[in-house]
């Protein structure tokens, strides 16, 4: 079995076995996977709506830290573990824009975004083992460009907007839409992997030293 280079001088307080992703989401998985972590994952349905005159910020980062109190408190399994959950949430202004389920919502979304710069808001919840729940917002901003009839008929075609937040998915063919961004790419995909590498660092869990498993 190959393991990873571990520096002698650094003590490991977590590994892998100990991550819980409260979360449903394949794109929160697969960015765990990059920075090689393969979390117990524990889906936690929680209520989305936003509470009246709710800004995008606080939203962001109060659905993420519900995600991970549920998947807490209906698992008992989880008392000893680190428990992370995300929330992605893309505003106009101060409009949460929704996470589109049809079509009619999500061509409403991309002609909002057509043209302008909006903010994409990533909540983060990191519970640890002693139950002490840390949350983080992370900000990046994308500039759409102009688009046209064909562009938007042509993207409903692909079905990708189905379940993202905002009707797109930079990861995909809305890629060739998107003239620019400024913060984490990641954050836009699904959660920031600086700031939850940063996050569980801070409690001691090193995402460098997980034992190699393959
Ligand atoms: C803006 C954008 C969003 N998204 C996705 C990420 C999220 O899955 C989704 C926003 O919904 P979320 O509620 O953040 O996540 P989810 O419902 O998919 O999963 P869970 O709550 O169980 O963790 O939009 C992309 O995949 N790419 C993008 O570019």
């Amino acid at each position: 079995m190959a393991t990873k280079q571990k520096p002698h001088n650094k003590k490991v307080i977590g590994h892998d076995s100990q991550l819980v992703l409260a979360s449903a989401s394949p794109r929160r998985r697969e960015l765990l996977a990059q920075i090689g972590l393969s979390p117990a994952i524990m889906v936690a349905d929680i209520d989305e709506t936003p509470h009246k005159r709710e800004k995008p910020q606080p939203y962001a980062v109060r659905m993420a830290a519900e995600k991970a109190l549920k998947a807490r408190n209906q698992n008992a399994e989880t008392a000893d573990k680190f428990i992370l959950a995300g929330d992605t949430v893309v505003a106009c202004g101060q409009r949460i824009l929704p996470k589109t389920e049809d079509p009619v919502t999500a061509r409403t979304c991309l002609s909002l975004l057509s043209g302008r710069r909006h903010r994409v808001y990533g909540g983060i919840a990191l519970i640890s083992p002693d139950g002490h729940l840390r949350t983080r917002l992370v900000t990046s901003m994308v500039r759409f460009r102009t688009l046209g009839p064909d562009d938007i008929d042509n993207y409903i075609a692909t079905n990708e907007w189905q379940g993202k937040a905002g009707g797109y998915a930079i990861q995909g063919m809305a890629a060739i839409f998107i003239q620019q961004i400024s913060g984490s790419y990641s954050n836009i995909v699904g959660f920031s992997l600086f700031d939850i590498a940063a996050m569980l660092g801070g409690q001691g869990f090193d995402v460098m030293q997980i034992p190699d498993m393959t």
